[in-house]
């Protein structure tokens, strides 16, 4: 069976995107999470005052995998553990019967303050899962062999709610060639390299390695392509106190692009103003990786392109236009 989910902007700035699931006789709106691999929930194991204005799984005690635990921290500090269940859990119609479902007891503020976030679908390598004694599966792994193509494809917009589609590539959703490269699974993630960047129209070579991530909020890349960035943008500067680069928001801000398997994908100006800040100007989509070892192509990356990720023998990544 195949199926689609959609995505819908958290908030007016696309800081994160919500998909239905149903998780066992419950419905909640989760985080799809390239990025990870853990299916965590809230869960009525968590103090009921973490639980206010979250849908939340209540969990049956004859279907937890005694002894099993969980325990996971983000890129960005967040974090969440608790103990594991078997359970149904659909998906735009592809059902998982016996998915390990992660029920948080304890949430990280990040998370309890978000109250419309219900928890997380990892979608990256299920080697990054920490479930312990024993790894589980992230739910396209479980469903995999159902799927028409071992493939999910991501379908995120500006502003817009957009989709996830599981084991079928929908011709709607984009415009022109699909191009395919193969994908670096090596660190459990969906890694990619660009061989160049351009700012407006002037390229420069370079090599960006990184990893494709829908929980990741913005684009984040080698700090020498951050500040030839800003440097096209009238007005920018580093403000420490907002926690990056921010410029008028009147500025008109330059396309970005990085060329993966010689095709560039291009990021609107428009998609580069992420949102206002609290000192009346406004807060840059592309960000500097410092600390982080590698580049996050995250959301404010994707949410111009439709991109396949297939798990065959050779794992890819497919670019096209939306
Ligand atoms: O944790 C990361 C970065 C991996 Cl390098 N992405 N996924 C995510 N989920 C919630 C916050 N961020």
């Amino acid at each position: 069976t195949n199926g689609s989910a959609p995505a819908v902007p958290s908030d007016q700035y696309d800081s994160l995107y919500l998909s239905p699931v149903t998780v066992g006789s419950s419905t909640l709106h989760l985080d799809f999470d390239t990025g990870s691999s853990d299916l965590w929930v809230f869960s009525s194991l968590q103090a009921q005052s973490s639980l206010v204005g979250h849908d939340y799984y209540m969990v049956d005690p004859a279907k937890e995998k005694q002894g099993y635990t969980w325990k996971i921290s983000y890129g960005d500090g967040s974090g969440a553990s608790g103990k594991v269940y078997a359970d149904k859990v659909v998906v735009g119609g592809v059902t998982a019967t016996a998915q390990a479902v992660e029920a948080a007891t304890a949430v990280s503020a990040q998370f309890t303050q978000d109250v419309d976030t219900d928890g997380l679908l990892g979608l990256a390598m299920s080697t990054l899962n920490t479930v312990k004694p024993q790894q589980q599966k992230t739910f396209f792994d479980t469903v995999l062999k159902q799927l028409a193509q071992p493939l999910f494809a991501v379908d995120l917009k500006y502003h817009a709610a957009g989709s996830y589609d599981f084991g079928f590539i929908d011709k709607s959703k984009y415009t022109g060639a699909i191009n395919y490269v193969n994908a670096d699974t090596s660190k459990g993630w969906w890694g990619v390299s660009a061989t160049a960047y351009s700012i407006g129209n002037a390229s420069t070579s370079a090599t960006v390695s990184g990893i494709l991530d829908t929980g990741t909020t913005l684009l984040y890349v080698d700090t020498p392509i951050v500040k030839a960035y800003y440097a096209k943008v009238k007005g920018s500067k580093m403000d420490n106190t907002q926690g990056g680069y921010v410029f008028p928001c009147s500025a008109t801000l330059p396309d970005f692009s990085l060329t993966i398997g010689g095709v560039k994908q291009i990021v609107p100006g428009k998609h580069i103003n992420y949102s206002p800040t609290s000192a009346g100007n406004c807060f840059g989509g592309i960000q500097t990786n410092d600390g982080i070892g590698f580049s996050i192509l995250g959301d404010i990356f994707l949410k111009s392109k439709y991109v396949i990720h297939e798990m065959g023998s050779t794992p890819r990544i497919g670019f096209a236009q939306q």
